[in-house]
């Protein structure tokens, strides 16, 4: 068992951070709030959330719960070893993929996560190693579209290449879930999760760990680091490190509510996409909550007074209050600024506390994500033959077409540099740009470079995310939280479609309907939303990153 001195837990803050942890920090404490928690307490975010939360607690035990986990992920790793089966895929969405994306990067394994519907890297994926391939198929609800998509074609793959999918394909999913049912019928292996468990707070359920053990990450020594942190966590103390986090994330005044995560420098690879979807899907309703913008390094943001900049340290450094000192005073982290070490899962329970308590103190229901529903709905219209925003394009400007939706604020722009300069003419001072790319995030991966520019060109907030990855994710925030973003959607003509094997839709169409059915929904917001489709995917792209250069290398639209 990893000792608590160990896991170098610390939460240093200055400025506002530091402010609201001693504003809000005797309260939590005199209301017990920590020890509640862990007691699985489901008032504490008041009557309206108490039936969600009272199937939703069971994460606060999981550092013990889990074990009998461990040897039957790791017999089953060796079982498929001995088989030649050493290439682990894992399909799933959100809270489903990306714990153990975290947890295989830190440990330095190989994992290969689809959480994709677009086709041209779902046929990448289904290409790869298809012989000594294993595919994880995980969703707790059993039903996400995308998901099941995924497990078709690897299905049919599978069939294809002459090999019995029920060989190699292992099911994470609630029990009593359709899945559940389907894939013991198919007969898979079926692996069930703790039901009383959110996805995005599942890293440490089978959902995190059966992918990850299978990959060949150290699952035991993750639980223990989790161990190592449960009773500090569940203390009503004013040195717990969940109350101080949650304090200094929820409770500045007034709320900063851009957290800019900063992950890189660790020992920990890629923490700052899982906590951007625990943030983001979490507190992003009812029109408040927090906006994650995972940043590379302090040098990659513009710093404005409604961040807060939160710092990911080396878990040894035990300078880490100077560092979280230096980057404020440096000029890097604004008058807020946070700073966190810790090992990984210590900081995976950590930050699940963290954000308990955020929700406490912004008054919402930090269990459900009632945003994601709506565009879900949207995109299951389309595909039914219904009519999105602005279907017909504004104008055709070489290899892109060109929509807005959301407003009458195209105006008589005919240049896809134009339209983003009017698009980005419609940001607030307080507002931020969320680019949204339906495109592969591994190929065409250079595509996010464009954010630094862009953010430092317009002086306000720049996220960056892959559909449909990011709406199980920043999606809920951009359509339940402050109404104030302005969204840069791309789309592009698939190299090649991909039908979906026993559905009347291919991935293709499927992408297309995700991409207009969330535009529609945040245009039905009031949200302005550009949406630029690539009608050749290469030639379309390369115009693309010319016109965003353009536009932020020239600074039009600073302010
Ligand atoms: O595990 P499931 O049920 O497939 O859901 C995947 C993801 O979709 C959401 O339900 C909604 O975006 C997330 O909360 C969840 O992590």
């Amino acid at each position: 068992m990893t000792e608590p001195d160990t896991i170098g837990i610390t939460v240093t803050a200055s400025g506002a951070a530091a402010d609201a942890i001693d504003r809000h920090l005797p309260g939590l404490v005199e209301a017990g709030f920590a020890g509640k928690l862990f007691d699985q307490d489901p008032t504490l975010w008041g009557e309206a959330a108490q039936e969600e939360a009272a199937k939703r607690l069971s994460w606060v035990g999981l550092a013990r719960s889990s074990r009998p986990l461990v040897g039957e992920i790791s017999a089953l790793r060796e079982d498929l070893r001995g088989k030649g089966v050493d290439h682990v895929v894992l399909c799933g969405m959100g809270g489903s993929s990306l714990a153990p994306e975290v947890i295989c990067a830190t440990a330095g394994v190989p994992l290969t996560v689809l959480d994709s519907s677009q086709p041209d890297m779902v046929r990448a994926a289904l290409r790869d190693r298809l012989d000594s391939t294993v595919v994880v198929v995980s969703s707790k609800s059993g039903s996400t579209v995308e998901t099941d998509s995924q497990r078709r074609a690897y299905e049919q793959a599978f069939r294809d290449a002459g090999i019995d999918p029920a060989e190699r394909i292992v099911v994470v999913t609630d029990p009593g879930s359709p899945l559940d049912g389907e894939a013991r019928e198919a007969g898979y292996r079926v692996i069930n999760a703790d039901p009383d468990v959110g996805g995005r707070y599942s890293a440490l359920t089978a959902f995190g760990l059966v992918p990850s053990g299978l990959a060949g990450a150290d699952i035991e020594r993750l639980l223990d680091e989790a161990e190592a942190i449960t009773d500090l966590l569940a203390d009503d103390d004013t040195s717990n490190p969940g109350l101080r986090l949650g304090a200094a994330l929820g409770g500045t005044e007034p709320l900063r509510d851009k957290i800019v995560l900063i992950d890189a420098g660790t020992q920990i690879t890629g923490f700052g996409d899982w906590a951007e979807q625990l943030i983001a899907e979490s507190t992003g309703k009812d029109g408040t909550g927090l906006l994650p913008v995972v940043v590379g390094s302090a040098a990659d943001g513009p710093q404005t007074d409604d961040e807060t900049w939160v710092l990911l340290m080396p878990s040894d450094d035990d300078e880490s209050e100077d560092n979280a000192t230096s980057a404020s005073s440096d000029g890097t982290g604004g008058e807020s600024t946070v700073g966190v070490s810790g090992a990984l899962g210590a900081q995976l329970l950590l930050w699940e506390v963290a954000t308990a308590v955020a929700g406490r103190l912004l008054g919402i229901n930090p269990f459900d994500q009632p945003d994601v529903e709506s565009a879900k709905q949207a995109a299951r219209d389309l595909l039914g033959g219904g009519s999105g925003a602005a279907d017909e394009p504004a104008f055709v400007d070489g290899d892109i077409q060109v929509r807005a939706a959301g407003g009458d604020w195209l105006g008589d722009a005919s240049t896809v540099s134009d339209a983003l300069r009017r698009l980005i003419d419609q940001l607030g001072p307080t507002g931020y740009l969320a680019v949204m790319a339906y495109l592969d995030r591994i190929a065409d991966s250079a595509l996010a470079d464009t954010r630094v520019p862009l953010a430092t060109s317009l002086g306000r907030p720049v996220t960056f995310g892959w559909g449909p990855r990011f709406l199980h994710s920043t999606g809920q925030y951009h359509k339940g939280g402050r109404p104030e973003g302005v969204y840069l959607q791309i789309t592009t003509e698939p190299r090649e479609d991909l039908a979906v094997p026993g559905r009347d839709f291919t991935f293709g169409e499927f992408v297309s309907a995700q991409a207009g059915g969330d535009a529609k929904v945040l245009a039905d917001h009031g949200r302005p939303v550009l949406r630029l489709h690539l009608t050749a995917h290469d030639a379309g792209l390369a115009q693309l990153t010319r016109a965003i250069s353009e536009v932020s290398g020239n600074g039009a639209g600073a302010r």
